[in-house]
């Protein structure tokens, strides 16, 4: 039996002759934030590919607390507890706060989001929406059109999309990504308090987020982790420095 949330051991995927990820193996522990860096083309996009089952790998596996998921599709992996932030693309802009917080719910039963407006009928799908709007402040907004929210507002609906699956483990593609610096210092203080929900694998730019709240850092250049460590290891790292923090301090 083991204790890890997320487990990736030895993932590849090739286009072509690029090899995006390269034997990536990583783990994500109960109440952590392990935080995935690296420069753009990375393989970061593809890693989270994977682990959503979004992407197949060309090989390797994906494990959720114990169990190996490799090929199972993306509803059945957030069925099992696994939330990776929608992004906003992904948002229907004229259907209101709360239907989109409806979202997560019903893509955890793998059937699509139209087929089911009816669904909001329903009253714990509504009421599991509505606490999750209220987590993330944004219940007195339920009644809005989506495509009148602020972006960070929208960030953070993404989040309370993810949390009405009441995950075990989430997985994030850049959560600070548009925010500026308010909103980024209110969502750095918001995953702080969300890993003690399910421990968050956070794929992000903004080092000074990263840093702040990461408990484990993995770099990854080429599609290969040089360095994985705590934030103090890894800002010493000469080999990370070089292929990637060098030019960012
Ligand atoms: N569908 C695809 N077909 C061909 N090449 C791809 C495809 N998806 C990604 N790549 C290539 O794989 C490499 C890794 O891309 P990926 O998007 O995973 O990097 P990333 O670290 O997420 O980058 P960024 O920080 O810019 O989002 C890049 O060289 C990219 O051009």
């Amino acid at each position: 039996m083991t204790d890890l949330v997320l487990e990736t051991r030895s993932l590849n995927k090739c286009f072509g002759a690029l090899k995006a990820t390269d034997a990536v193996s990583i783990t994500l522990n109960p109440g952590e934030i392990h935080a995935i860096i690296g420069p753009n083309g990375a393989g970061k996009s593809t890693l989270i590919g994977q682990i959503s089952g979004a992407l197949p790998p060309d090989s390797g596996s994906v494990l959720l607390n114990g169990q190996d998921v490799t090929t199972l599709p993306p509803p059945a992996r957030a069925r099992l507890g696994l939330a990776r932030t929608f992004q906003i693309s992904q948002l229907a802009m004229e259907d209101t706060v709360l239907q989109n917080a409806c979202l997560g719910a019903l893509g955890a039963s793998g059937k699509p989001w139209r087929f089911f407006r009816p669904a909001l009928s329903n009253s714990a799908l509504r009421d599991a929406a509505e606490r999750a709007l209220e987590r993330v402040g944004l219940l007195e907004h339920a009644a809005t059109r989506t495509a009148e929210l602020s972006h960070g507002q929208r960030r953070q609906l993404e989040v309370a999309i993810a949390l009405s699956l009441s995950p075990r483990a989430f997985v994030m593609d850049e959560p600070m990504a548009g925010l500026g610096t308010e909103g980024s210092a209110t969502m750095t203080r918001f995953l702080d308090e969300l890993r003690r929900e399910a421990p968050i694998l956070l794929v992000e730019h903004d080092m000074d987020a990263v840093f702040a709240l990461a408990d484990r850092i993995s770099v990854l250049v080429y599609g290969r982790i040089i360095a994985s460590g705590t934030v103090d290891e890894i800002r010493k790292d000469q080999a990370v420095r070089e292929a990637y923090l060098g030019d960012a301090e």
